[in-house]
This record gives C-alpha cells, structure tokens and sequence, in this order.
C-alpha cells in the first residue's frame, strides 16, 4: 500500500494556489477513477479529455477507461426518434455505474436527456467548444451556393427542419453513423452535402471539412450542443466532490437555461428542438429556442433575456412564448 497521507502532503505543497476546498477534493477522491464511456472515436476523445484533466488535477488518482458498447450503437439502422431516443447511448454506462464496474460517464451532452434516471446527476459540464453546426460538401461552399434539388443528409430533426425552413428544395436523406461513417458516405458520392456537429470534427481534428459554420440567429444548435457532461451517481459523494472541481459555471448557465427550454417543451426527441443560450453581460443571458413542424417545415422561434443567476426561469420562459405561438401543436 502507498502512503497516502504523505503523498497528498506533497501535492499540496507543489502546488500553494490551490483554494482550501480544492485541497479537500484531493484528500477525499477516490484513488481509483473509472470512467465508462461508447467506443466511438467521438466518445473515446471526449473520455481521454476527461481522463487527462482528472490526472492532471488529482495526480494521486489512478483514472482508466472502461469502453462499453450501447444499444444506441448497435442500431444503426433506424432513426434515433424512431427507436426511443437519447437514453439509448446512457443507458449501458449507467448499469455499469449501479454494478460497481465504472465511477463515472462521460457524454456528449446534446445526448443526456434533460431528466436523469434517477440516482444519477450530472456532476460537471466541462468549458463548451463551438456549438454551430458544420455544412460539410467537397463541391460546394455553403448551404446557399447548393444547387437547387441538392441532397443532403443528415438524420438530426432540428437539422432536417432547419434545412426545410431555410431551402425548400433541398433533397433531405438519412444519414447515421458515426462522424467517421458519415464522412464517408459523403465522399461515395451519396449525397451532395451533410450537416455534423463543428465540436464533433474538430475533436477529431478533421475541422479542415467544416465548409460554413451554420450559427444563430439563423441556424440554432441542439440543447447542450458541443459541451461534454460528466455523469456520476447521486449517492457517491466523493466522486462528486472531485468532479465538482472540473464543473464550468458559464457553460452550466448556458446550458441550463438551454435544457430547461427543452424540458418545459416535453423534453421530446421526435420533434425538431433547438436552443442557443448566451451571457451577454455579469448578470444577463440571452436565449433563443426554435420549434419545428417535421411535417409542414414551418419553424416557430422566440428570444428572451433572463437573469443569469437564474436560467431555469430563463428556460421556462422562452418554452412559454414558443407554446404560446402555436408549438404546442407540433410536440403533440
Ligand atoms: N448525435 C451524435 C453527436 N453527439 C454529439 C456530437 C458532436 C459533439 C457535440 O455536439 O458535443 C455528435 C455528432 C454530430 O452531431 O455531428
């Protein structure tokens, strides 16, 4: 067994700026950190992320990745909305989590649904990358320089209504997989452009593919887009007290204003849902939310202001001025 308390002593030491509880995160974390992520090369950047900063800040602590594969994974075939949605890619993480084999999970947080099972938390959410999404073609530009009757490909909702509001006479096709699956089929000549995540290529680095950042006030992105969240259980308080540390409170107002929305809206994931929150000052948030009608292509759209100490409130509000237009029809 290692010496334990001298070897906390020595971090200590090395390191006088750390603020008293950051000192006690150190003395209480586990010494073994196991977290459970898919084995998608997304997943296993975003875990390898969170791995190095866990290092780096608990240098006593043993963290190891346990790669596990998900139902959401394993179905390929059909859309997301069709077969029930977000919890798919949790759910395996979370058994792993109950049974004592993993400590934490990490997600792309456009892909945790609003409400936990229970006996979960989302333990931090780490500094948000780019939220826009990335028109990705080898011969054209930009959404508007596609010629008329183009196909495009992309299974996201949000994205197809988006597509349908802003180029009536795109072609709209399916499109799953992987990132690496999805520029593939791209370069086989199926479709003529596709839409992904810019955080998912730049992860990757294959950010030179990003033709036109697509980006509000025209284009929103999912809830929660491009931050990466860290689940844990409720219960483990000496995980949570370490995740703590790496939680980033500008991207957790965002975010959560961001969620609320979605959550006041049915938190559904068979309908088009978009959301783009924003700090524009020390006390104010800006946040603007989309509906969309996958049949009719219409997009009802709000933007509200909000207190910054409050993005809940923030959330339900602007959920209240989309209903209010009409979006109730659409999330039936
Ligand atoms: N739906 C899959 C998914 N989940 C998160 C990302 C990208 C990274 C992120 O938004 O955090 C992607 C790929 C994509 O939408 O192109």
């Amino acid at each position: 067994m290692r010496d334990n308390t001298a070897a906390t002593a020595s971090t200590i030491q090395a390191d006088p700026a750390r603020s008293l509880s950051s000192l006690k995160d150190i003395m209480t974390i586990p010494k073994l950190l196991r977290i459970a992520t898919r084995k998608s090369l997304l997943a296993l950047w975003q875990a390898e992320h969170v791995a190095a900063l866990l290092r780096e800040r608990y240098p006593q602590t043993q963290v190891e990745l346990v790669p596990l594969s998900t139902r959401g994974d394993e179905i390929l075939d059909r859309s997301l909305a069709a077969i029930g949605g977000k919890g798919l890619f949790l759910k395996e993480l979370e058994v792993a989590m109950l049974e004592g084999r993993a400590d934490l999970a990490v997600h792309s947080l456009k892909d945790m649904p609003v409400e936990l099972d229970p006996g979960f938390a989302l333990a931090a959410v780490l500094p948000r990358a780019d939220a826009a999404d990335a028109f990705v073609s080898f011969h054209h530009a930009s959404l508007q320089a596609l010629p008329q009757g183009a196909r495009v490909g992309t299974s996201s909702l949000r994205r197809q209504a988006l597509l349908r509001s802003l180029r009536p006479d795109l072609q709209i096709n399916d499109l799953r997989g992987n990132v690496i699956t999805r520029l593939a089929k791209l370069e086989e000549g199926q479709y003529d452009a596709i839409i992904l995540a810019c955080a998912g290529l730049e992860r990757l680095e294959l950010g030179q593919h990003i033709r036109q950042r697509l980006h509000a006030p025209d284009w929103l992105p999912a809830p929660g887009q491009a931050a990466i969240g860290i689940e844990a259980l409720s219960a483990a308080d000496d995980v949570l007290a370490g995740l703590a540390a790496l939680d980033d409170a500008p991207t957790r107002r965002q975010v959560t204003a961001e969620r609320a929305m979605n959550q006041a809206l049915g938190g559904s994931c068979s309908v088009p849902v978009g959301a783009w929150c924003e700090q524009i000052d020390a006390d104010w948030l800006v946040l603007s939310g989309l509906v969309g009608d996958i049949a009719g292509g219409q997009l009802i759209q709000a933007s509200q202001h909000g207190e910054a100490a409050q993005p809940e409130v923030l959330g339900r509000a602007v959920a209240e001025q989309l209903l209010a237009q009409g979006a109730a029809a659409f999330l039936s």
